[in-house]
């Protein structure tokens, strides 16, 4: 589904050293490394939302970095779900209507029972009609997940998706990686989770620039 060869990016003496990757159908690929070592760059990368300054990402036969930008941006849109560092939800909008977002963007009429399913997968049911400021961090990124898995992409990344979490929110995100998995979902997710890591099929260890 993605194959990546050869990528590599270079921020002045930083970033990531050369690296191939390829995620096959259903498959669950973890990316583990010391901090600074890349695992970001490697992911927005192959996202495309980072040109790389070598190699090409591959995904579903289109070398991604040749298509336009909005072509590019569509491509993604369909078939990944990506849990980026640093992603926000929008303040002015409950939890419920931030995970249907996408699918209101997308034109699409949004399922919101479907909706109200995942909020209660994710034990995020009691804060359906908050605000993103009167809800807890743990809260913040079940709903952040919620909203990506509502899309329903083919393929999942996600950048350290259970990092900054109490135990009880990082079980449950481990545990909807891991069911979206079993359904078919290819992934790949970077993080310092040893139990997460220990879901996926295989783990590349990214090697430090310097
Ligand atoms: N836009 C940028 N401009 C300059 N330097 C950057 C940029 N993006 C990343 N870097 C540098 O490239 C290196 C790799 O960053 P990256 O965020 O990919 O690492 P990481 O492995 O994800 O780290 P962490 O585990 O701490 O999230 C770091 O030294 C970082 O400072």
């Amino acid at each position: 589904m993605i194959k990546a060869v050869n990528i590599s990016r270079n921020f002045g003496g930083n970033g990531l050293r050369s690296t191939d990757i390829s995620l096959e159908k259903g498959g669950f690929i973890g990316v583990s490394g010391a901090s600074g070592c890349g695992k970001s760059t490697l992911l927005n990368i192959i996202t495309g939302m980072l040109r790389p300054d070598s190699g090409t990402v591959i995904i579903d036969g289109e070398d991604i970095f040749k298509l336009s930008s909005a072509a590019r941006t569509a491509l993604r849109a369909g078939k990944i779900g990506y849990i980026m560092q640093g992603s926000v939800l929008l303040g002015e909008l409950t939890v419920l209507e931030n995970i249907i977002l996408p699918a209101r963007i997308a034109g699409r009429s949004p399922d919101r029972a479907k909706a109200e399913m995942l909020c209660r997968k994710l034990g995020i049911d009691n804060v359906i009609n908050s605000y993103p400021s009167d809800i807890s961090g743990g809260e913040y990124r079940r709903t952040m997940l919620a909203r990506i898995l509502f899309a329903d992409t083919p393929i999942l990344i996600a950048d350290e998706p259970t990092s900054n979490l109490d135990e009880e929110s990082a079980s449950i995100v481990r545990s909807m990686i891991k069911e979206v998995h079993d359904k078919g979902v290819s992934i790949i997710a970077a993080t310092h989770d040893s139990e997460l890591l220990s879901l996926a099929d295989r783990v590349i260890q990214l090697q430090p620039l310097r």
